[in-house]
């Protein structure tokens, strides 16, 4: 059974869904205070973006040891979050197994209102009860098929159908490396569109690690998706997302109406998230090989941290984790690559 396509407020052609307080967590370390939070709700409300979300970066019930506790409890922001927004409808993230059915039903109790759910783009059947949990709750639903370079465009069509089965509203292109370069992106939107037709939307989240997450968001529009992601001053994993004041001026440009406010937007990213950032996404040459390896965007700061604890630089750890094709989930596995790095040149130097 498909579910209906959800309604956009006012005549937009895209929606934008804002992700600085959930991907941008990550570049935060996951300390976003409930301040900081409600801010940036207010201002992202007032210029008119129509879906927020809010989460622990590694989404519900990632705050521990293995991803990094979050500085105030993720309930507590989201309903703070719930509170500020008057037309914005508030959305979390969760990935099955690190996120249970339990903790959906606590953030639809705090107000969120669309549940996104993101697997490996070759899991999505992991995904199955928890759309179904979120549309007996009500939620308006999203699937985010991650790292979606890893896996062909038909392949990558076969998994969204799985999704849209489930009760998955959009299906995401989640470009989690940063590694699709424009028709990588168009190619993938245009064959999952081919796979379920009127039966779900598509959508795109992008990562800067190539800088090209506004260029593809552009081309994934143009193939047909109908939601696309962004976060304010690009932060979010690695190089960052596409920012939503950027991709909200180049649609307007373009004549693609988003029902943003220019003005606003530019503030929100300005005047409200610049002023606490305390480590801006850059491409450097570790996030630029993230991109360039494939590499999940938020290993950076795992990789970083291993890179200093044992003494090898951050770059050639995530070349090798790009080799070993390690995905989200296997953090751990970060240290095991720093410590053969640092034992092979131990080796090589004796
Ligand atoms: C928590 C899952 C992950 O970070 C989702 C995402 O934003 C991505 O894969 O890019
Ligand atoms: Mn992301």
């Amino acid at each position: 059974m498909t579910h209906p396509i959800p309604e956009f407020s006012g005549d937009v052609d895209v929606r934008l869904t804002d992700t600085t307080l959930r991907d941008g967590s990550h570049a935060m370390s996951h300390q976003f205070t409930e301040e900081q939070v409600r801010t940036t709700v207010r201002a992202l409300d007032d210029a008119g973006v129509q879906v927020i979300e809010v989460t622990h970066g590694d989404g519900l019930g990632g705050s521990s040891f293995n991803y990094g506790f979050s500085a105030v409890d993720e309930m507590s922001l989201i309903k703070a979050a719930v509170a500020e927004a008057h037309q914005a409808k508030i959305a979390v993230l969760m990935l099955p197994g690190l996120g249970t059915v339990e903790k959906l039903h606590e953030a639809h109790n705090m107000g969120a209102q669309i549940a996104r759910i993101a697997t490996h783009c070759t899991e999505a059947d992991v995904s199955i009860q928890h759309f179904g949990a979120a549309r007996e709750l009500g939620m308006e639903t999203v699937g985010f098929l991650m790292l979606s370079h890893m896996i062909s465009p038909e392949e990558l069509a076969k998994q969204a159908r799985i999704m849209v089965d489930a009760g998955c509203q959009c299906v995401y292109v989640v470009d989690s490396a940063g590694a699709l370069i424009l028709e990588d992106v168009s190619d993938r939107v245009s064959a999952i569109v081919a796979e379920i037709g009127n039966d779900a939307q598509v959508g795109y989240h992008g990562h800067q690690n190539m800088s090209f997450g506004v260029a593809n968001s552009v081309l994934a529009y143009r193939a047909g998706a109908r939601q696309i992601d962004g976060s304010l001053c690009a932060l979010g994993a690695g190089a960052g997302n596409s920012p939503t004041e950027v991709l909200a001026t180049s649609f307007e440009r373009l004549g693609i109406r988003t029902g943003v406010d220019i003005n606003g937007v530019l503030g929100a990213a300005e005047d409200v998230v610049k002023p606490f950032i305390r480590r801006m996404p850059i491409m450097d040459r570790s996030s630029i090989t993230q991109g360039y390896a494939g590499v999940y965007s938020s290993f950076l700061l795992h990789a970083e941290r291993a890179a200093e604890r044992y003494g090898v630089p951050a770059h050639e750890i995530l070349m090798k984790v790009g080799e070993y094709g390690y995905v989200g989930g296997q953090e751990d596995m970060i240290i095991d690559v720093a410590l053969e790095l640092r034992d092979g040149k131990k080796k090589a130097s004796v």
